[in-house]
């Protein structure tokens, strides 16, 4: 995915957000992500990771700062609107009430495919993703990889340019989980999509991705980053070989360097 690596996807800039009455999350934050690449973003539980997510789409207004989609840099508020931004939350939050035809379809529909354009357009991509006969199945018949995986076909048809999964591999067992990672990755690179993912999982993150990000303090003023070079398409076997070992000390370093200025910080904040 490296080599698609392009112009600007999203550009965070001078960002400060504090919910009413409550700290401040976020105090001059920075950062951009190219078009193509694949980034983690790794930061302790409750920092504000979803809060950012909500914030780029546009479901949070910021309090300063802008968050710009695309080389036109489209406020990403009016992106999302637009449909240039898929958002698929940590829970696959799938409509109980309707088929898996009708949720993956959900997105198109929100950007103004009509119904019967949505659905064949969701009925060509089902076996890709695995879900090849499932049209007409309830969420609540499907597993929990299956869920997952018609919540990412909803972002996917929903949000062209830039996905933002959150932690969308938690709730999963181990096996399901590295054979998600694994078609995920494959998905992503054949539909060259731009992503930011969020994870707790050191090893997910620098298996996925081409940076990791790292926020250091709180309130997240930079982020620390962490580029990986590891070669592509990857297998989970990578995970044993000593340059992926290298860069997860490297990354579980930089958290361990996060977690001790933050508690520097609460005392700071104590006194
Ligand atoms: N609607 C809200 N109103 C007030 N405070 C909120 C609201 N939503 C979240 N918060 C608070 O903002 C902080 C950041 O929450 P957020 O969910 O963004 O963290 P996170 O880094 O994604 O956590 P986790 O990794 O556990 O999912 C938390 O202290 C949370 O309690």
């Amino acid at each position: 995915m490296q080599s698609e690596i392009g112009p600007i996807a999203l550009s965070v800039s001078e960002l400060n957000f504090a919910f009413a009455g409550e700290a401040q999350l976020f105090s001059g934050l920075e950062f951009n992500i190219r078009k193509g690449e694949f980034v983690s973003m790794l930061a302790a539980s409750g920092i504000g990771k979803t809060t950012l997510f909500r914030l780029i789409a546009g479901l949070l207004v910021q309090d300063a700062g802008t968050i710009a989609i695309g080389a036109n840099s489209e406020p990403a508020a009016e992106a999302a609107k637009r449909g240039r931004i898929g958002y698929m939350p940590q829970r696959d939050c799938l409509m109980p009430w309707r088929t898996v035809l009708d949720n993956a379809a959900l997105g198109l529909e929100l950007r103004g495919v009509a119904k019967r354009d949505a659905k064949r357009q969701v009925l060509e991509h089902l076996p890709e993703f695995g879900l090849a006969g499932t049209e007409r199945k309830y969420p609540h018949e499907l597993s929990g990889g299956m869920r997952q995986r018609v919540s990412f076909l909803r972002a996917l048809l929903g949000g062209g340019e830039l996905l933002l999964l959150d932690e969308p591999f938690s709730a999963l067992d181990a096996i399901t989980r590295i054979s998600m990672q694994e078609w995920l990755l494959q998905v992503c690179e054949r539909h060259r999509t731009t992503v930011l993912f969020i994870t707790h999982d050191v090893d997910e993150a620098l298996f996925l991705s081409d940076r990791v990000l790292v926020a250091a303090s709180s309130p997240i003023s930079a982020l620390s980053e962490l580029q990986v070079s590891l070669p592509r398409p990857r297998s989970h076997k990578l995970a044993l070989e000593e340059p992926f070992i290298r860069l997860k000390r490297q990354l579980l370093a930089m958290l361990e360097q996060g977690e001790s200025g933050r508690k520097e910080g609460d005392v700071q904040n104590e006194r």
